[in-house]
């Protein structure tokens, strides 16, 4: 569920009917419900009762400072994957005690940056980075808190490109060798160990995955007992799926209560990192149709979005459900590919969509809060579009339009 729904015949967020926003700001644009936001986010918050969590934000589905920022005053945690997403944590406000940091490539200044504003956990993804790790600390003279992120080797059931807890992924440490890589970790001096940490796949839908993946991390932890290495607590990631055309995720508090099941009896402290369940369908992307074009086969609607806006649907194949900001009963309903102007067949935004338009018409893409203007880019050399934060009837410009000039502004003529 989210704020975005039609009323007296148009479609607004929140209380602003979107047409005003395209008048303000133009199209494309990004549109973010700051009321969907916060309770996307409580709802995890809520979900554990009791038990001590923290909810970790996962930046990289959407990294806009506004979003961090509403998120952070909540008392957001934030899963990061780079030291660009940890500057933005720190610009918006967010406390780097609550920050954990993902993946697998960490650079020495990247982990070195984490270490100095002292960050709550590095999920360490690759038996070298251990040794790294402890290098640094030791040359900063602090102790790095360390969880290894196990590959528990679930199928996690969605896109092959989004699934990460198999041995084919390049993901995290298998989980057989997991036992031998805490001992070392435990052995080095500017370490401590403080978590286990997994992470399967994203746009999930059922929890059984979430259930075999935690059932095999209690298992590791029994063994890191048995070692003498004592465990404060499990990440258990991020991946719970939303809902973007007929699929049926598990709601936030479903996942928590499959997963206290498992955990009765421990008093584990439990750290999520979701993303797209926190933000998807608290964004769209507002576009305007350009131009109707028909051939024997096809009807195309060609809008001022594109794949550099919106990869998604290029990339995966994803469906995103595209909604007529104001439905015309004026013009018959046509089935249209919604295409975009960039030169690749590749560029759709959708497929095969009844819709009733006209040129000129405003579509609101949904679902587009994740994986959505983190992943633009500006080929084609098209200008990222902007992005709005709506707060009940405010309306907050939360990034500027780029500009033409900005689009070479870092480039050097030769000579
Ligand atoms: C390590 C890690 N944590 C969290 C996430 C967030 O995933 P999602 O947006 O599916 O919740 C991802 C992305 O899949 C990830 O790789
Ligand atoms: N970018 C993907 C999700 C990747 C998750 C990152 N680990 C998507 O749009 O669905």
């Amino acid at each position: 569920m989210d704020h975005f729904e039609y009323r007296d015949g148009e479609l607004h967020a929140e209380s602003v009917p979107l047409r005003a926003i395209a008048e303000r700001f133009g199209t494309p644009c990004y549109i973010y419900s700051r009321a969907t936001l916060e309770r996307h986010w409580w709802a995890f918050d809520r979900a554990f009762g009791e038990r001590p969590h923290l909810v970790c934000y996962a930046v990289k589905a959407n990294s806009n400072l506004a979003v961090l920022n509403v998120l952070a005053k909540l008392g957001s945690g934030f899963d990061i994957v780079s030291v660009g997403e940890l500057e933005r944590v720190l610009a918006a406000g967010g406390d780097p005690a609550k920050v954990v940091f993902s993946g697998v490539g960490k650079r020495e200044d990247e982990l070195r940056r984490a270490l100095q504003v002292g960050i709550r956990c590095f999920n360490v993804e690759v038996p070298g980075e251990l040794d790294r790790l402890d290098r640094i600390a030791g040359e900063l003279g602090v102790k790095a808190p360390v969880s290894l992120r196990v590959n528990p080797d679930v199928d996690a059931k969605t896109h092959p490109y989004i699934s990460t807890g198999l041995k084919e992924n390049k993901f995290g440490i298998d989980i057989d060798a997991a036992r031998d890589c805490y001992r070392h970790a435990a052995g080095l001096p500017n370490l401590a160990v403080v978590g286990i940490d997994c992470h399967i796949g994203s746009q999930l839908t059922e929890v059984e995955p979430f259930i075999d993946a935690l059932a095999r991390v209690l298992k590791l932890a029994e063994h890191l007992r048995e070692d003498g290495i004592a465990i404060h607590h499990l990440d258990m990631g991020g991946g719970l799926g939303i809902r973007y055309s007929d699929e049926f995720p598990p709601e936030p508090s479903d996942y928590a209560s499959a997963l206290s099941e498992l955990l009765a009896g421990t008093d584990y402290e439990i750290l999520m990192e979701p993303g797209r369940a926190i933000v998807g369908n608290a964004g769209v992307l507002l576009t305007k149709v350009e131009y109707l074009k028909s051939n024997r086969l096809k009807n195309f609607a060609i809008v001022d979005a594109a794949m550099n806006d919106l990869i998604r649907p290029a990339l995966y194949d994803a469906y995103q459900t595209i909604l007529p900001v104001k439905p015309s009963d004026t013009v018959p309903a046509q089935v249209y590919d919604i295409v975009g102007p960039v030169c690749e067949t590749g560029d759709f935004l959708g497929k095969e969509r009844e819709l009733a338009i006209r040129e000129g018409d405003l579509l609101a893409v949904r679902s587009a809060g994740a994986y959505g203007s983190s992943m633009g880019s500006n080929y084609n050399s098209r200008p990222r579009p902007p992005e709005v934060l709506v707060d009940g009837e405010q309306i907050l410009l939360v990034r500027q339009r780029e500009t033409l000039a900005d689009l070479f502004r870092d480039e050097i003529l030769p000579g």
